[in-house]
């Protein structure tokens, strides 16, 4: 199963790491490595069954392929996921192990945070490796990315706010959050100093109430957030959520949010949400703030610089938008095909010889 899975997407590796002692399971994915190291964060998730872990990480990892490749980033994508309880089962001896594994591939992996994990975890890792950021900013690094994914998401809903309303302007405008964690919380803080009004949902209580009490948002229960009367909604949590049965139950004029993977087929959803009229922003172009502002670290990390280019997220959205008009396709669709021509050009570029790897002349007497 795994090889045809394998197979049909493309994947370059899977790698299974496993260690008693600190009691790591983890899965690193490569997908494609056209453009340069696979770039990712580190998903740590309860999953019920491994075989969950395996496709949420071969999902994951193609998303950053694609992610890179249209922000222009030299990189390409790969994601990895650990099985088990953020908030019981981590520990030093844990990321360091998982260092180690990482620090093992030679380059071809560089590690992040994602759901469930933390600067600090990624600090320890950097114990054992270098091909790791979101490290701390003592390290002269760039910290936690989550404000800066917030800020390339705010920009996105600001260009997608210009093609659903015709105005970029979000003063008055009623925004749907779902999930308040790292990244929506940044979005809410920026939303309210706007001028937007909030609703938000989240599985945990006390990340409603700081948004409440914060940015006088409105409340609504977990299945509520879909069928609420909003302007955009930001899908915020986990992918997947765009799907039969809630996309009959939306009333919004636009979606743009940070989680990945949020149609969870993207043919038939994507479709779905244009019929309806629906102006839908591609996530991994919204949402690519926080791997824009990472990547800076490879070249020495810049603030001012890294948080221009996470603005710039406007104009890549504008351009995604203006493709899909003039070729009568859906925006996902014109992000898609950015992403992949890019990835053509460079292989292209690439498939010419260079004395740079081992070839026929290695071998000759000097
Ligand atoms: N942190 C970052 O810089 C980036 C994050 N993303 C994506 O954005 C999304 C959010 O990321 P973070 O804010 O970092 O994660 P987070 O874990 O801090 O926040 C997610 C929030 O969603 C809530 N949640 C989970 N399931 C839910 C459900 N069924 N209904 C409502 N709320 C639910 C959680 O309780 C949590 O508060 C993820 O999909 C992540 O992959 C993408 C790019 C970068
Ligand atoms: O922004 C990050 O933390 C790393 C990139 C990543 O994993 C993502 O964009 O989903």
């Amino acid at each position: 199963m795994i090889f045809t899975e394998m197979v049909d997407g493309d994947y370059e590796q899977l790698v299974f790491c496993q260690d008693k002692d600190s009691g790591l399971k983890a899965i690193i994915c490569i997908h494609d490595t056209t453009l340069g190291p696979a770039l990712g964060g580190i998903r740590f998730w309860n999953y019920e069954k491994e075989e969950d872990a395996i496709i949420d990480v071969l999902r994951l990892a193609k998303g950053m392929t694609y992610k890179n490749a249209a922000a222009g980033l030299n990189l390409g994508g790969g994601k990895a996921v650990v099985i088990g309880d953020a908030s019981k089962d981590k520990s030093e001896a844990f990321f360091r192990t998982l260092g180690r594994y990482i620090n093992n591939l030679g380059g071809r992996y560089i590690a992040a945070e994602d759901v469930g994990t933390t600067v600090e975890d990624m600090d320890f890792i950097y114990q054992e490796t270098d091909y790791v950021c979101g490290i701390s900013e003592s390290f002269g690094s760039s910290g936690n990315p989550s404000p800066f994914t917030a800020l390339g998401l705010f920009s996105a809903m600001q260009r997608t706010a210009k093609e659903a309303f015709g105005s970029d302007d979000l003063n008055g405008k009623t925004i749907s959050v779902q999930g308040v964690g790292n990244v929506a919380y940044s979005l809410c803080e920026l939303l309210h100093e706007a001028g937007a009004n909030l609703i938000v949902t989240d599985i945990n209580e006390k990340a409603v109430q700081r948004a409440v009490d914060n940015f006088g948002a409105k409340a609504v229960g977990l299945d509520e957030i879909y069928s609420v009367d909003a302007d955009i909604f930001a899908p915020c949590a986990l992918g997947g959520i765009l799907n039969d049965k809630t996309i009959p139950q939306l009333k919004v004029k636009a979606i743009c949010g940070s989680a990945n993977n949020q149609l969870l087929e993207i043919e038939k959803h994507g479709q779905a949400l244009q019929d309806l009229g629906i102006v839908y922003a591609p996530d991994y172009v919204v949402n690519s703030g926080g791997v824009i502002n990472v990547a800076d670290e490879l070249t020495g990390y810049n603030k001012e610089r890294a948080t221009s280019k996470v603005k710039d997220v406007y104009k890549q959205i504008d351009k995604i938008f203006t493709i899909a008009k003039e070729q009568n396709i859906s925006p996902q669709h014109a992000a898609d095909h950015l992403a992949e021509s890019r990835i053509q050009a460079i292989q292209n570029v690439k498939s010419k010889f260079t004395q740079s790897d081992k070839n026929i002349l290695s071998g000759r007497k000097k």
